[in-house]
This record gives structure tokens, C-alpha cells and sequence, in this order.
């Protein structure tokens, strides 16, 4: 499973710098060859200059990728690429601003040939430092974007202030506490943070301390923020189990920081029309049980299932059961084994609206072994 093509989908609002990411992916020597799918939808600013034979459907740029424009059917361009497998690592796609980033992450888990060869690595949605805001109140797709995130670029961090970057950084994490969140200025993030993410986004599902979402004291603005002044380490013990050490300072210059680095008095909100389930659990889990209740879950709950995502310990299992989901399209192997100096526990998210909590909770729980 492993040896399948990593997929990652890059989406936004109008004007969010998809594009500015995208060109820095095309134009980067990263040694890495990556097939490029766009769509020929708004301005596509993929200069013209970079590009070898334009007006093929498929072509390649100078430092091997190969780029192809939906011009047509999205699966027939990825059945044309696999007959050219071998020739890149990894594919990017470019979706439109407008566009529901799910049918294009479905296309790669609904045609068997294509989902035996691809897999999604991560959906990385490109928001508008200056505009968000405005877009979560007035367009549910912007929302939607944020929802389906793994990977969130916060871009245009130039034209705000910081108390302006604080604001939009806690409404985001209301619509989605989970995604990786990066600042950027012409989407200069550290390609390392956004591509190839499979495992290492995996791992750091609730790893965001949901935790800083707790409601201390309601203001009554219209869309109900809630805000707190949030010391970061004082509702917990010394028996507390979190980890206040999820910084994750590697390699990523862009890296969100923590709380406590950059705010002192973090807002948060509750997102009214997404809400996010997170679920963890110390024991095992049965596979016989686990696999039908989240087929069955994501068949009949899926419209509104934007995203889901877990790992999960089954019994008898050296290895790392892995899953993710766009609505009903589910996609899950046995991944590595568990370390031994890691907790077998199991975490699961669910982002989405009107979600039944109660109901997944009780749903998984008849799963535990
Ligand atoms: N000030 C500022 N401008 C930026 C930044 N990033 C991109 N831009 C500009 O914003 C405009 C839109 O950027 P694009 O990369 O084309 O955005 P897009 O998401 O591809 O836009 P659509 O294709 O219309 O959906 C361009 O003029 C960019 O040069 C930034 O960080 N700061």
C-alpha cells in the first residue's frame, strides 16, 4: 500500500495563493518529481515560460514535474498519467477556488485502477489572511476548505496585523483545532511541511490540545464567538496525561507555534456550522467490529462527514491501523508497527456539520474489545 502515489490536493478561496504555492512547487529544485493537475478554472499564473510545450494536456516543466490542465475529465487525465508512472513521485492538484475540494479528493479512491495506485496525502487549503473572515460569514465553501484541511497555509500574513493574525488564527482553529497551521507571506512555507505528509500529519491527530477550545466566558457577538484568556498550563495537574510539548519544531521554519510562545491571551470560538468529534481510547479496539460501524457510519452520515481521520490499536495487532475519509470515501491499511515505547491508543476525528456526537461516541464505544 505504501508504494502507492501520494496525492495532495491544494485548494482555497479565490485569490487565496494556491497558485503562488503551486509555482513555487514548479519552480523549487526538490528533487522530487511531481505530476501537477490544474484546472483551467480563474487565472492560472503558471508562467508560461516554465513550461514546455503549452498546449499539450500534459507537459513538462524544467525541473521535472509534469504538469497537465483539466481540461477534460479529471479521471481520464489520471488514467494518462498512470500510464506514465515511473515518471514522477508524487501528484499535486490544483483545485478551483470556488469548488468543493471533495469530489476532487474523491476522484482518487472511486476508480479502482486509480486507487490502487494513489493515495491522499493531504488536502492543504490556502487562506487569506486578510480575507477570511469575511469569507467564513459569507461563503460556506471557504469554510468547507478550512474543514478539509490537513494542512492549513495562512497566507498574506503581510497585509494584517498581528492582532488581526490572532483573530483569524482562532477562528480557523474553531472550524478545524486539528489541521497543521502555517503563516505565510506569498506562500513561502517550507515545501517539507506541505507535501509528502502522510505519516507525520497521521501522527499529530489531536495532538492540538482541543482542549484550548474550552469555554470560559461567553461575549455575545453575533456569531457567538466564545473568548478566553487561556494560561496554557493551569487546568492541569501533575497527573496530567497531555503532552504540552507538540511543537514540532524540526524542520519547519513556518511552524505553528505554541500557544504560550506567540499568545498569551488566546481567543477561541466554536465554530457554529462545523464541529469536530475526537475520540481517544487506552484499550483495543475490535476490527471486526470497527471496520463495519465506520463503513457504516460514513455510508449513511457521509454528506456530512466533511473529513475523518484515525489511528487505532486492534487487538492482536503489532501494527498501526490508519484511516482517512473525504465524506463516504473511506480509505485504511495496517501501517507500521507500534513502537515500543508508544502507548497503544487509539485516536479518531470527525469534522463536519450537524455531526450525531452522542452516536459516534456510543458507535465506537461497541467497538472497544
Ligand atoms: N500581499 C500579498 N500578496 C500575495 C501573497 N501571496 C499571493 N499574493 C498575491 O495575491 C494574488 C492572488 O494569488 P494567487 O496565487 O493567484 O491566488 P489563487 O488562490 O491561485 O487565486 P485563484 O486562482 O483566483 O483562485 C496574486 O496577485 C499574488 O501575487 C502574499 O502573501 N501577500
Amino acid at each position: 500500500m505504501t508504494d502507492r502515489i501520494p496525492v495532495t490536493v491544494i485548494t482555497g478561496y479565490l485569490g487565496a495563493g494556491k497558485t503562488t504555492l503551486l509555482n513555487r512547487i514548479l519552480t523549487e529544485q526538490h528533487g522530487r518529481r511531481y505530476a501537477v493537475i490544474v484546472n483551467e478554472f480563474g487565472e492560472i499564473g503558471i508562467d508560461n515560460d516554465l513550461v514546455v510545450g503549452a498546449d499539450e494536456e500534459i507537459f513538462e516543466m524544467n525541473n521535472g514535474c509534469i504538469c497537465c490542465t483539466v481540461r477534460g475529465d479529471l479521471i481520464r487525465i489520471i488514467e494518462g498519467l498512470m500510464r506514465r508512472r515511473g515518471k514522477f513521485d508524487a501528484i499535486i492538484v490544483e483545485t478551483t477556488g470556488l469548488a468543493d475540494p471533495a469530489p476532487v479528493a474523491q476522484t482518487f479512491f472511486v476508480d479502482a485502477d486509480v486507487k490502487d495506485a494513489a493515495r491522499l496525502d493531504a488536502v492543504v487549503t490556502l487562506a487569506d489572511a486578510k480575507w477570511l473572515l469575511d469569507r467564513l460569514k459569507d461563503a460556506p465553501e471557504a469554510k468547507n476548505q478550512i474543514a478539509f484541511a490537513d494542512v492549513i497555509v495562512l497566507n498574506k500574513t503581510d497585509l494584517v496585523t498581528p492582532e488581526e493574525l490572532e483573530e483569524v488564527e482562532a477562528r480557523i482553529r474553531g472550524v478545524n483545532p486539528y489541521a497543521r497551521l502555517l503563516r505565510a507571506v506569498k506562500a513561502d512555507v517550507p515545501l517539507s511541511a506541505v507535501l509528502d505528509q502522510n505519516a507525520f500529519e497521521l501522527d499529530r491527530i489531536l495532538e492540538i490540545e482541543p482542549n484550548f477550545l474550552v469555554v470560559e466566558e461567553h461575549d455575545h457577538d453575533h456569531d457567538h464567538g466564545h473568548r478566553h484568556h487561556h494560561d496554557h498550563d493551569h487546568e492541569c495537574g501533575p497527573e496530567c496525561g497531555h503532552d504540552h510539548h507538540h511543537h514540532d519544531h524540526e524542520d519547519h521554519g513556518h511552524e505553528e507555534h505554541s500557544h504560550k510562545e506567540h499568545s498569551h491571551a488566546l481567543k477561541a470560538y466554536h465554530d457554529e456550522d462545523i464541529q469536530t468529534v475526537a475520540i481517544e481510547h487506552g484499550g483495543e479496539v475490535d476490527p471486526e467490529r470497527f471496520v463495519p460501524w465506520l463503513n457504516e457510519l460514513t455510508q449513511r452520515d457521509g454528506p456530512d462527514i466533511l473529513r475523518c481521520k484515525g489511528i487505532i490499536a486492534f487487538t492482536n495487532e503489532p501494527r498501526r491501523f490508519v484511516f482517512q475519509g473525504v465524506h463516504m470515501i473511506l480509505d485504511g491499511d495496517l501501517q507500521r508497527e507500534w513502537r515500543a515505547d508508544e502507548k497503544r491508543r487509539s485516536k479518531l476525528v470527525f469534522i463536519g456539520r450537524k455531526l450525531k456526537e452522542a452516536e459516534i461516541r456510543e458507535g465506537f464505544a461497541r467497538t472497544v474489545a
